[in-house]
């Protein structure tokens, strides 16, 4: 058994050569999924990550109609709220490309007074997208795509909290984010962890010194140093060379 493979880690000089980049990795990611298995599988963060997707509009080769998609992490507000993660989406991506609907999933709001309720019906979700395709014990992602925020969280996975130990579920919810809004359901690490891809997606000078502990210092322990999608499983970073800035991490030219 081989442990996972060192993440690699892409940095470029700006926000256009970051976004191009991105869109290529993507379609590449798109394209092989297709090929093995007719479908591509993607679960998306909200934050800064959206912004960053626009740049695969109007691309030749993006399949929007075999696109099935999840979110890495949700904030339980109304799904048109400024602070929901598939509203973001839906501005920045979404509404202007033609991935069916029925193939974009969001929290069903109306259980939002329970819940352990909520995070169920989205795991139920997951479960018939994926178990009776993959045999395993969790979902197998093509892509997820994930931000990391100041304190090194990433999805809805906060430093220190109980959830980071969760070895069970594939959705859980939290009520006391230390970010607004407190009550969220995140995608749990057993499920970014056996994702085929997991690249993060970080930029500008006020994420350097939060990089440099997740990729330089992975031993404190930080959410995002945990993700390590077990083999044949790989994270990538998508940078930019501010938020890359500190690193004493080896990084690799960016070829596709
Ligand atoms: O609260 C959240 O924050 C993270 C990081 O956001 P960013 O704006 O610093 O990129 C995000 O990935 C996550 O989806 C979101 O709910």
């Amino acid at each position: 058994m081989h442990g996972p493979s060192a993440p690699i880690v892409y940095s470029f000089e700006s926000f256009d050569t970051l976004q191009d980049s991105l869109s290529k990795f993507i379609i590449r990611a798109q394209r092989d999924s297709i090929e093995k298995k007719g479908r591509f599988t993607v679960a998306i963060s909200g934050g800064s990550l959206p912004k960053q997707l626009n740049g695969l509009i109007g691309r030749a080769g993006v399949k929007w109609d075999k696109w099935h998609v999840f979110y890495a992490d949700e904030r339980v507000v109304p799904l048109d709220h400024e602070d929901s993660n598939h509203k973001l989406c839906l501005d920045q991506l979404f509404s202007k490309v033609p991935i069916p609907q029925d193939q974009i999933h969001t929290i069903d709001y109306s259980l939002a007074d329970d819940l352990e309720n909520l995070a169920d019906d989205y795991e139920q979700q997951l479960i018939r997208e994926f178990a009776s395709r993959d045999s395993a014990r969790f979902p197998i992602f093509d892509l997820i795509l994930l931000g990391v925020g100041p304190d090194g969280h990433t999805a809805s996975l906060f430093p220190g909290h109980e959830l980071l130990s969760e070895e069970d579920r594939w959705v859980a919810y939290i009520t006391d984010s230390p970010k607004p809004p407190p009550k969220r359901i995140t995608l749990t690490y057993p499920v970014i962890n056996h994702a085929s891809r997991v690249a993060f997606v970080a930029s500008g000078a006020n994420k350097a010194d939060v990089l440099k502990t997740v990729l330089d210092e992975p031993n404190v322990g930080l959410p995002a140093s945990r993700v390590r999608p077990i083999t044949p499983g790989q994270v990538y970073w998508f940078l930019d060379d501010p938020a890359a800035s500190q690193l004493q991490y080896t990084k690799t030219p960016f070829h596709m």
